[in-house]
């Protein structure tokens, strides 16, 4: 017999600027503690840290562009005039049976099924009147920038009939749309067919 080894699951947070990605994504990793098989991927992006915000790894754009030729990363994409990467260690992580998640652009999902194979996807909204009120409230962009991300239509469309779609809607309370999202987690690293290695 050979030896099965069931591979992570990678699951993809996504929607629209100010729904509320990170900010579920942080109360499920305080949740969940330090010891969960649950990892948060920590982001590469082209902008400052800033505090209160995303804590993020930070690079320029030849920093970026330097690390991505020497394959730091397992996915990369463009949005907003900055660039993203999730880094390469996430693999070792799904190799090792660990469930990793990532705040990512609704316009990679094609290139994460294609990178880690069938993913969750989760895709978090909010009334549009919330979405403009949180990002000003926010106050990281500029009205210029609000204005294009608020503008900025991009349709969920799951790569392929593995990739299951779960939508939580955080209109209301954060702690809500967190238990949604916990749920949604548990319900993937369920047992699913075996992949051979
Ligand atoms: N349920 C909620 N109720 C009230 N405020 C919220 C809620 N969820 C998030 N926020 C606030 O809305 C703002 C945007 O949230 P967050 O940065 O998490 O969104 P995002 O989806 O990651 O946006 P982006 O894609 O622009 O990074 C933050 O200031 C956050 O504190
Ligand atoms: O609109 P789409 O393509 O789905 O997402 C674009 C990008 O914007 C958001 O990041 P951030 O707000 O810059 O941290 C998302 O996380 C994604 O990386």
């Amino acid at each position: 017999m050979p030896e099965t080894h069931r591979a992570g699951l990678f699951v993809a947070v996504v929607g629209p600027s100010g729904a509320g990605k990170d900010t579920v994504l942080d109360g499920a990793k305080r949740a969940l503690g330090p010891h969960s098989a649950v990892r948060f991927a920590r982001r590469v992006v082209t902008r400052p840290a800033q505090a209160g915000a995303e804590d993020h790894d930070s690079l320029d754009e030849a920093g970026f562009a330097a690390a991505e030729a020497a394959g730091a990363f397992a996915l990369t994409w463009r949005a907003h005039g900055l660039a993203y990467g999730i880094p390469a260690t996430c693999r070792d992580e799904l190799a090792a049976g660990l469930t990793v998640v990532a705040n990512l652009s609704r316009r990679a999902l094609g290139d994460a099924a294609r990178a880690f194979g069938p993913i969750e996807i989760v895709e978090i909204s909010a009334e549009p009147r919330l979405l403009a009120e949180r990002i000003a409230a926010r106050g990281r962009e500029s009205a210029a920038e609000v204005a294009a991300r608020l503008a900025r239509q991009v349709p969920v469309e799951p790569p392929d009939g593995f990739c299951r779609v779960t939508r939580i809607d955080n209109s209301g309370a954060v702690a809500e749309a967190v238990g949604r999202f916990l749920a949604c987690l548990e319900r993937a690293a369920e047992p699913r067919p075996a992949t051979i290695l």
